[in-house]
């Protein structure tokens, strides 16, 4: 069953992104990574997210090759991190990307965070991989409009993603909005906001009605509003529960309750005010 939402999510360039992926945040433990991605592919997920940050894009890439699936039916995404920003600096990130991942392709390189006098250079160098067909779409991370609007002005082809802070305390509406008119897909970061949403009595009574986990019944909400999800769990049962959510579908009444959750709170850095390389 899939009431009404694709398991994938088409890009602006025909490109299928499946809605669901296994964030890989802090699974810098080889095994742990190993084990997480490992499990998360046999429970279907065909999605992983990771970023040069994370320290992991080896144990992804070796996940990804021990596995039965084929390698052109999982999706990958990595991230060009701050201080690798620039044109040469990108391309020169991306090979370093490529090479420890152990793969001739990735399937969406993002620029992580828009570093002021750089990030738009940088969408540049990803521009070029993507003509070059070493990415099959190109995004960005953390971009406001404003941001967005700078790579327009010098870019040929549109960001494809773009992966923002997104969960029900941080609902992104106007944001979001753009994004849609402009035909970017948007990715949710922290979707549970990192946790920290699972006890907040509206999402438990409402889960409770559903049969559902507050974790799947966030993860729902993220679907039901056309967004792609990238749930971080080590733990099996959570990395099963997260992909088991396409047989319930959230009442119009009960996506406006999660709306209304929202208090404009990150977990994480403004985009517009981030200080770290
Ligand atoms: N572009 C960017 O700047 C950023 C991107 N990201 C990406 O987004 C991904 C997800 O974000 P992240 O910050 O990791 O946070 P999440 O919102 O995904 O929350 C992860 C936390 O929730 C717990 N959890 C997961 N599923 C369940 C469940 N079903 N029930 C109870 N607890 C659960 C995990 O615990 P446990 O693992 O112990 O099971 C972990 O502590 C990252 O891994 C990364 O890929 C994140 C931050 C910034
Ligand atoms: O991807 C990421 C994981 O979380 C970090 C800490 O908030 C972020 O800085 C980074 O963008």
């Amino acid at each position: 069953m899939d009431l009404h939402i694709n398991s994938t999510k088409q890009l602006a360039n025909g490109v299928e992104m499946p809605r669901i992926g296994l964030g890989v945040y802090k699974m810098t433990e080889p095994d742990i990574a190993l084990n997480a991605i490992t499990t998360a592919i046999d429970a279907g997920y065909r999605h992983i997210d990771t970023a040069s940050l994370y320290a992991n894009e080896k144990e992804v890439g070796e996940a990804v090759r021990n596995s039965s699936v084929a390698r052109n039916d999982i999706f990958i995404t990595t991230k060009v991190w701050n201080s690798d920003q620039g044109y040469d600096q990108t391309l020169k990130a991306f090979e370093k990307s490529l090479e420890l991942l152990g793969l001739d392709h990735i399937d969406l390189y993002l620029t992580h965070w828009p570093v002021k006098e750089t990030f738009v250079d940088t969408y540049r160098a990803i521009e070029r991989l993507y003509e070059e067909k070493l990415i099959r779409a190109t995004g960005v991370s953390n971009h406001q409009q404003h941001h967005l609007e700078a790579i327009a002005v010098k870019a040929n082809v549109k960001p494809m993603v773009n992966q923002i802070e997104c969960h029900p305390r941080l609902t992104q509406f106007d944001l979001r909005e753009y994004c849609a008119e402009q035909g970017i897909a948007v990715t949710s970061w922290s979707p549970l906001a990192r946790g920290g949403l699972l006890n907040e009595p509206t999402l438990q009574r409402i889960s409770d009605k559903y049969g559902k986990s507050p974790a799947q019944t966030i993860i729902r909400w993220h679907l039901q509003h056309d967004l792609i999800v990238i749930p971080k769990s080590v733990t099996p049962t959570r990395i099963a529960e997260n992909i088991d959510v396409f047989d319930f579908e959230l009442t119009f009444e009960d996506m406006k309750n999660i709306d209304s959750l929202n208090l404009n709170e990150r977990t994480g850095a403004d985009p517009d005010n981030f200080n770290f390389n």
